[in-house]
């Protein structure tokens, strides 16, 4: 067992304590839907289902759904791809205790993207986005690895990831979607700035 200090990643509620470069922090800070914004910088966005099914949470992710310890919950992994490279790996978990009244289109999302579910539904409140740094060791860089490869060890600058998670409620269910950013993400057509982004 990782001692608990690599197991948890400490979540901030502002961008600024993560310390991500300025490129990095602009992707962070995304205001709506990544998948929205992913579609708008590239030629061709996927969602590639890695894996729904049951598991037991990540340590720390079971306070964050209400839960005092980490229990087997329903668990929803992806990579996000633009023009087939991979930029984003997603991870969703929803508490056992969700009725499918809750989150009625979950179960058989398939390969659409949770985005288009969460912002287009009126009965759906998001809450305020959070930052980590993930540290080598930390439970989603392991996930990270068993889709993607090892880290380029002999770069640690690359062993650095930057995540963000959002709680989502729709009547009595919760759902927390982390995110973490690939380097990848970086290569992207250049992030029009929020204030861009803002005036369509
Ligand atoms: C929350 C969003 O949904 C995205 C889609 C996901 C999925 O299909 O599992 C997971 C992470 C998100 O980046 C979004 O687009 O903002």
């Amino acid at each position: 067992m990782r001692p608990a200090s690599l197991r948890r990643a400490r979540w901030l509620a502002h961008p600024d304590g993560v310390g991500a470069p300025a490129a990095m922090r602009d992707w962070l800070t995304t205001p709506g839907s990544l998948t929205a914004r992913l579609i708008a910088h590239s030629g061709h966005f996927r969602v590639q289902k890695l894996r729904q099914a049951s598991n037991v949470c990540l340590a720390d992710e079971a306070g964050a759904i209400g839960l005092a310890r980490p229990q087997r919950v329903w668990e929803r992994e992806v990579l996000l791809r633009c023009d087939d490279r991979p930029v984003v790996y997603g991870h969703t978990v929803v508490p056992m205790s969700a009725s499918a009244s809750d989150w009625p289109l979950f179960s058989a999302l398939g390969e659409r993207s949770l985005g288009t579910t969460l912002f287009h539904d009126p009965k759906v409140t998001r809450g305020e986005l959070e930052f980590a740094r993930l540290r080598p060791g930390h439970p989603l860089l392991a996930r990270v690895h068993d889709v993607l490869g090892p880290f380029d060890a002999d770069s640690p600058a690359k062993e650095t990831y930057f995540a963000r998670r959002c709680l989502y409620r729709r009547r009595q269910g919760v759902l927390l979607v982390t995110e973490v950013f690939l380097s990848a993400v970086l290569d992207l057509a250049a992030p029009a700035t929020h204030m861009n982004t803002n005036t369509k």
